[in-house]
């Protein structure tokens, strides 16, 4: 079996006297896919701040390739591998996606003048959005706006990628693509976590399927036997909070 690169184990975090994560463990090798799904609140964006950095735990460890991480920051845990995408895409909206993805390159990565340049355009090319590099940003519909939240994402040249609803609010007939982008990411030996409400996208992709409800892993395995686990039909596939309740349908 490949060695983890990613190893988060028995991590725990309160907000106050809300314990929002209680001993989520999970470990991912290069090119696995792990998916995250649960209802509104059961710590999944939480989880991903842990291991993105922007959160420290109240316990647990974070290892990336055999280092212990958990003490430190955001900016440490990127130039060291995690790159994230927010599940609300905030670019600088007066500068150019090329600009953006440069800023990534630059500040996440650390790289300087070509070498910088050059990673965004690669990661801009990847993510299917080089021919928008000189739209300004805050002109991008939504879908690329997405892309443009991997894009940033990728610059930073990941090992690990963390993805927080990169398909939400996406119609049906955009996701495909999406997915396609991060089946490619996948193969290539990113390992990828992926939070998503749009549930075929995510088991298009993934390998292993989480469900955490209340900060606790409720079910974790393959992804249609986690998705038939009667607790997790009750729990979450049940659910019917409006607007954000779990897209069922096939993708192709
Ligand atoms: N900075 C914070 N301070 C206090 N409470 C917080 C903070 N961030 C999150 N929470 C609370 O922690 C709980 C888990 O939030 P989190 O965003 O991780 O859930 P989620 O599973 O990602 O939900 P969703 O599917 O709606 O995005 C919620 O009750 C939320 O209100």
């Amino acid at each position: 079996m490949t060695a983890p690169l990613l190893e988060v184990t028995g991590v725990g975090k309160r907000f106050g006297s809300l314990t929002v994560l209680h001993d989520v463990s999970f470990a991912l090798a290069p090119g696995e896919a792990l998916g995250i799904v649960g209802p509104n609140g059961a710590g999944k964006s939480t989880l991903l701040n842990v291991v993105a950095g922007t959160l420290p735990p109240d316990g647990g460890r974070v290892v990336l390739d055999g280092q212990d991480v958990t003490g430190t920051g955001a900016a440490a845990r990127c130039r060291g591998g995690i790159g994230r995408s927010y599940q609300v895409p905030r670019p600088f909206s007066g500068m150019t996606v090329f600009e953006n993805t440069l800023v990534a390159a630059s500040f996440g990565a650390g790289l300087r003048s070509r070498a910088a340049a050059d990673a965004a355009f690669a990661a801009l090319v990847t993510a299917g959005l080089d021919h928008h590099a000189d739209t300004p940003a805050g002109s991008l519909r939504l879908l690329d706006r997405k892309r443009l939240e991997l894009a940033r994402a990728l610059a930073t040249d990941p090992r690990v990628v963390l993805l927080d609803e990169i398909a939400g609010g996406l119609t049906e007939a955009e996701v495909p693509a999406l997915v396609e982008t991060i089946q490619q990411l996948v193969r290539e030996g990113v390992a990828v976590v992926w939070i998503e409400h749009v549930v075929h996208a995510l088991v298009a992709v993934v390998t292993r399927l989480m469900c955490l409800t209340y900060g606790e892993v409720l079910a974790v395995g393959e992804p249609r036997a986690v998705l038939a686990d009667p607790r997790v039909v009750e729990v979450y596939l049940g659910s019917t909070i409006a607007g954000d309740e779990p897209e069922l349908g096939e993708t192709a």
